[in-house]
């Protein structure tokens, strides 16, 4: 039978189970629901008219894994290979990557010489705690936030100074709320299936098959550790977009009622979308509203020539630093091109946490206070930009996969022809929501 599917928010993960429904010959028709106007969702870049590209979402992916291979094949299929700025294995962007703790900038331990030897802000060989950890008990719960989980199985300082910065650098969240089995489900599997995260490390897992195009052949060769495309992650969803053809969309409303007496099938990108679920689906309702989000600000600077003390990454901060700044990313080592054209600049990124109650002046001025105190520069930025990203990263707090059992029973139970896709449920980094739409897809039409 044909089918009439409607997927809700154009996201990249609503733009993705797009992109693989469309490959059907049984889906008759797409209606793409955006409420914003534009398609991308946190995939923002801002592009100055001298060549500058800034980041206000996602500034790097991931190639490594089925789900990185999977991104990788759909770049490709988009004609976007001349587009790639690749970041490799060996580059400054790769090795270096800092923590900012008691007012100072350390360096992650990293490569086998960082591992054996005591590096601050740690009082003792991270290799201690390696070797340690394999004869730690197996744990008995059925979930336990990350932080409990390290503290456990690693000890109390990597728990509070790594992983507490950790979970702020990718969730923007508090590793004692977050769940370890939803946010690291390698980290608990490994526990579950081998006893020890560093043998389950050790002996690798399963996890999907995503056969690799030319250009994740690629990348896996040169050992890339990240990509961007040269007019910023943005150039990404507006490449899918412009392969679908558009129509004028009929009221959402109508539309998703309509849902429940014909042949639609939703996709469900965001808890907030659900306002437009009918009242029968109460239960469903309060489960979605339960997941939480952050909202966060995100500040780009831009400053006259080189500026830098140390190259890298960028650099991270624990919650016992500074509540608010979460970590600066140093846009101009990973990203050079994304400069603007002729002269030196140096790009940064700050990220902060809770900035609701707060002023955008004050941000800037926290964010160049914070260029002083953690870097050491006393020039102002010649060009600055502060977005406030509200409920931007879903939060998989203690008990979300029980909660995600519960509703995905909920609308089997109830037959609803709903799939829950997107940052929300199974994973939040741009891979995962690709993957995830794509799973959605499958799990309508069958394999693409
Ligand atoms: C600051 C920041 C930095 C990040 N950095 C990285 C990174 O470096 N690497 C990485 O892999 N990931 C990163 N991520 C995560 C990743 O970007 C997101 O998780 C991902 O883009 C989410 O995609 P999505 O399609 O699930 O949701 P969204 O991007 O939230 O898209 C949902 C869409 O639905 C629309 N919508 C909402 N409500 C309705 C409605 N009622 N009707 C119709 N449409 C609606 C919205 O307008 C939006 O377009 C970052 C995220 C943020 C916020
Ligand atoms: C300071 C805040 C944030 C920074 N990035 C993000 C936030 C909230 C969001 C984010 N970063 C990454 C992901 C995807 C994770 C994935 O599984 O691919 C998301 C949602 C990538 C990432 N960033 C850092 C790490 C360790 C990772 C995981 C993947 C990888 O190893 O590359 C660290 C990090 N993030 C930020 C900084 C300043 C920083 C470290 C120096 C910014």
């Amino acid at each position: 039978m044909q089918k009439v599917v409607a997927v809700l928010g154009g996201g990249i993960g609503g733009l993705s189970a797009c992109h693989h429904l469309s490959k059907s010959p049984n889906v008759s028709k797409i209606v793409l629901l955006e409420r914003s106007g534009r398609c991308g969702g946190w995939l923002s870049s801002i592009r100055r008219d001298d060549g500058a590209v800034f980041e206000q979402g996602p500034r790097g992916v991931r190639p490594a894994g089925a789900v990185g291979r999977n991104t990788l094949n759909m770049v490709s299929e988009l004609g976007l290979e001349s587009e790639i700025l690749p970041v490799t294995k060996d580059h400054v962007a790769s090795k270096n990557r800092f923590l900012y703790v008691k007012g100072q900038l350390h360096k992650m331990p990293s490569g086998p010489g960082g591992v054996v030897r005591t590096i601050p802000p740690f009082s003792r060989p991270i290799i201690q705690s390696v070797l340690k950890e394999i004869l730690i008990r197996k744990g008995t719960e059925e979930d336990e936030s990350v932080h409990a989980f390290v503290s456990r199985r690693l000890g109390s300082e990597l728990a509070n100074i790594a992983i507490d910065s950790l979970c702020r650098g990718v969730f923007a969240g508090d590793s004692r709320q977050l769940s370890v089995r939803s946010c690291f489900p390698l980290l608990y599997e490994a526990e579950r299936s081998r006893g020890s995260i560093v043998l389950g490390m050790l002996m690798g897992s399963g996890g999907p098959k995503v056969v690799p195009s030319d250009l994740a052949k690629r990348a896996s060769t040169e050992s890339w550790t990240q990509w961007s495309l040269k007019r910023g992650m943005q150039a990404f969803p507006e490449a899918l977009e412009d392969t679908f053809t558009h129509c004028s969309l009929p009221s959402q409303h109508t539309l998703i009622e309509s849902r429940f007496y014909s042949n639609f099938c939703v996709f469900f990108f965001k808890p907030e979308l659900a306002s437009v679920l009918p009242p029968a689906a109460q239960p469903l309702l309060e489960e979605l509203r339960a997941i939480a989000l952050v909202t966060v600000a995100v500040v780009n600077l831009e400053y006259e020539g080189f500026i830098l003390p140390v190259t890298g990454f960028g650099h991270l901060v624990p919650s016992s630093e500074d509540p608010g700044l979460l970590g600066v990313v140093y846009d101009s080592v990973p990203f050079p091109q994304h400069n603007r054209s002729g002269g030196l600049t140096t790009r940064l990124t700050q990220t902060f946490g809770h900035p609701d109650s707060v002023t955008k002046q004050t941000l800037l001025d926290r964010a160049t206070q914070a260029v002083t105190s953690h870097l050491g520069v006393n020039s102002q930025p010649v060009w600055s930009y502060v977005g406030l990203l509200k409920n931007c990263i879903p939060q998989y707090h203690l008990g979300h996969w029980k909660r995600l059992e519960k509703m995905r029973q909920y609308i089997s139970n109830h037959n609803l022809p709903l799939t829950l896709a997107g940052a929300s449920y199974d994973g939040v980094s741009v891979n995962d929501v690709i993957f995830s739409g794509r799973t959605a897809a499958e799990g309508l039409i069958g394999k693409t």
